[in-house]
């Protein structure tokens, strides 16, 4: 639990493990939002990721939710071998697949430290995003 700009985040931490993923739908229909993680330097399994979100996208509680925001947070991002946002945008098809309607968002970020200093990112514009959607959804 963590409270954002004073929107209290209750988080569940879903696997990405292939073999974990059939669980994640098990928290679509009880959500304000998706935070959906994709490890930027794993460009190998973007076909993989894509198929996935395309999965999730068709899920009815999803899927009958155009409501739903879903943040994308491109992670790893101070790796050498990182791809750009754009780049993933990209692979997943970002701009084309997602609905016209769904709010979503795209962000970067790394979760590590670089000696020290936590990371200048756009994670923190997009959190203040996703909590004045949250906190609108609640409120309806
Ligand atoms: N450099 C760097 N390493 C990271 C970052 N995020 C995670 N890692 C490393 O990647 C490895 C896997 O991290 P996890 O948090 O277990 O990954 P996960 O995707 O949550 O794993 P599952 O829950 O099993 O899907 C660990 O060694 C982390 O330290 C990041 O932003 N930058």
């Amino acid at each position: 639990m963590f409270v954002f700009n004073n929107v209290k985040f209750t988080a569940s931490d879903m696997s990405g493990r292939d073999g974990y993923r059939s669980m994640w739908e098990s928290m679509y229909g009880q959500c304000d939002a998706i935070v959906f993680v994709v490890d930027s330097t794993d460009q190998m399994r973007f076909a993989v990721v894509k198929d996935e979100l395309d999965m999730m996208l068709r899920h009815p509680d999803v899927a009958d939710r155009p409501d739903l925001p879903i943040l994308f947070v491109a992670n790893k991002t101070a790796a050498p071998d990182a791809c750009g946002a754009s780049a993933l945008a990209g692979a997943l098809k970002l701009h084309e697949h997602m609905e016209q309607d769904r709010p979503w968002r795209l962000a970067s970020t790394d979760a590590v430290a670089v000696s020290g200093q936590p990371a200048d990112d756009g994670l923190n514009d997009a959190m203040e995003w996703l909590a004045e959607l949250v906190k609108f959804t609640r409120q309806r």
